[in-house]
């Protein structure tokens, strides 16, 4: 475990913010189904990306990989109809990858075994394997409390599908990738609420990319024709918001930072970021190529973490060092996550002196003007990493973070960029 004790101090300059980790996960996916080659450019790697990769070629796809300038990565992608190469799938701690590629897997009708580690064995799974079951499919979980090792068999057949809206919408796009592909065309109802929906804009989008039709009404009700075909293609992955979110909220809470790649057009759901910022006083603008974000004297207001999960991590830490009071609502997702996101944020942040209110599906808090320093803890979760790091900005004293070696699972070069900014601090251990 690597612990860091970081100085109190502004973070100021400019950076190029990694490419989306979800579009490269979207990116990946399709061209690994497309036949022929694909080439996905600009590709920022980290655990989970690299989990899709290795998963992606036990299902046949070959993936090889240059560098580009810039630290990015250029894959190229020789897609393939699925079929079976090795049996282990082994996903890290990526909820991505393990819920795109069962359904895909599914495709073979041969055996896989799913394997991963930190908390996502025990995130939810429950509407595949109530697909599985009804389809007389083979779905295995490890133990009724722990998912891995899963072991899952199709093959899959087209027809009537239904998933709850509010679990996770990572199975929504987990079934679009594979529907497509079967023989006959099938149809897919959400239930309940639907949140999360700009991810499967996001699908969708990367779908039509490829060459996939798919109908929606509202995202409420799909027509997926079968026997497609996706066709590959050359493309970039733009800049990624939910991680451009640590810096903009830095540049509020403290001296301006400018962030270069950002797609002012993007359809990522974290690009709320920047009205969510604005609506707390900040001043977030796009300024020719450059997203930049000034010192702000920030205000509480309401938040609602529906369409924008991970970027409510860093917003509590928005919150917290507020004038005024802030709810966070539509939250409970974030419970599902790498760690319980609402739980970790107040612990650690009223560790510090902040004043949090833990809510079943939210957080309630009180704004305060500085926070004290510390010990704190980062529950193995990248974003409550990243997120503690911002709030070290408005420490009396230094702020020393246990576990900051989990920001590779999307943002391996996160503690680089950080010291770039001017961040200081130093590993207290080895
Ligand atoms: O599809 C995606 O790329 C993602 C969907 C979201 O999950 P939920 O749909 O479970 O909220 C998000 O939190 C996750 O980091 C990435
Ligand atoms: C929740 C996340 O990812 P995943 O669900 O893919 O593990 C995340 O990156 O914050």
């Amino acid at each position: 475990m690597t612990t860091l004790r970081i100085e109190p101090r502004s973070l100021t300059g400019t950076l190029r913010v990694p490419s989306s980790k979800s579009m490269g996960h979207r990116a990946l996916v399709c061209a690994a189904l497309a036949q022929g080659s694909s080439q996905v450019e600009g590709v920022s790697v980290s655990r989970d990306i690299l989990a899709t990769c290795d998963c992606l070629r036990q299902l046949g796809a070959v993936i090889t990989s240059r560098e580009e300038t810039g630290g990015r990565t250029a894959f190229t992608v020789e897609g393939t109809r699925p079929h079976q190469v090795g049996t282990e799938m082994d996903c890290g701690e990526s909820g991505s990858t393990l819920r795109f590629l069962i359904p895909l897997a599914a495709l073979t009708g041969d055996a896989f075994t799913f394997q991963g580690s930190g908390k996502l064995g025990s995130r939810p799974l429950e509407p595949y394997e109530v697909i599985f079951r009804q389809q007389g499919l083979v779905f295995r979980k490890g133990s009724a409390r722990d998912n891995f090792p899963l072991t899952v068999q199709g093959p899959l057949r087209p027809g009537h599908f239904t998933l709850p809206g509010d679990v996770s919408s990572q199975f929504i796009s987990g079934l679009l990738f594979a529907l497509p592909l079967l023989e006959g065309e099938s149809t897919l109802e959400i239930t309940g609420k639907l949140e999360s929906q700009s991810y499967i804009a996001l699908t969708l989008s990367a779908l039509q990319k490829y060459g996939i039709t798919i109908e929606h009404e509202n995202y409420r009700r799909y027509r997926i024709p079968g026997n497609q075909q996706y066709q590959p293609r050359e493309g970039a992955v733009e800049g990624d918001y939910s991680q451009a979110a640590f810096w903009l909220t830095a540049g509020m809470l403290g001296r301006t930072i400018s962030l270069l790649g950002m797609d002012p057009d993007s359809l990522q759901g974290d690009k709320a970021i920047i009205p969510i910022l604005q609506k707390m006083g900040g001043q977030v603008v796009f300024e020719g190529d450059r997203l930049v974000s000034r010192p702000g004297t920030p205000i509480g207001t309401t938040i609602d973490a529906a369409d924008c999960p991970d970027i409510i991590p860093v917003l509590t830490v928005a919150a917290a060092l507020s004038q005024g009071h802030t709810e966070i609502i539509h939250a409970e997702r974030l419970r599902l996550k790498e760690c319980d996101r609402l739980k970790a944020m107040a612990t650690e942040l009223n560790k510090l002196g902040a004043r949090i209110t833990e809510k079943p599906d939210g957080l309630s808090i009180d704004g305060v003007e500085e926070l004290s320093g510390g010990t704190v803890d980062c529950w193995n979760d990248h974003r409550i990493a990243m997120s503690l790091a911002v709030a070290s900005i408005l420490c009396r004293e230094p702020l020393t973070l246990m576990g900051a070696e989990c920001v590779s699972k999307s943002y391996p070069e996160f503690w680089q960029d950080f010291k770039t900014l001017g961040g200081q601090y130093e590993q207290c251990n080895g």
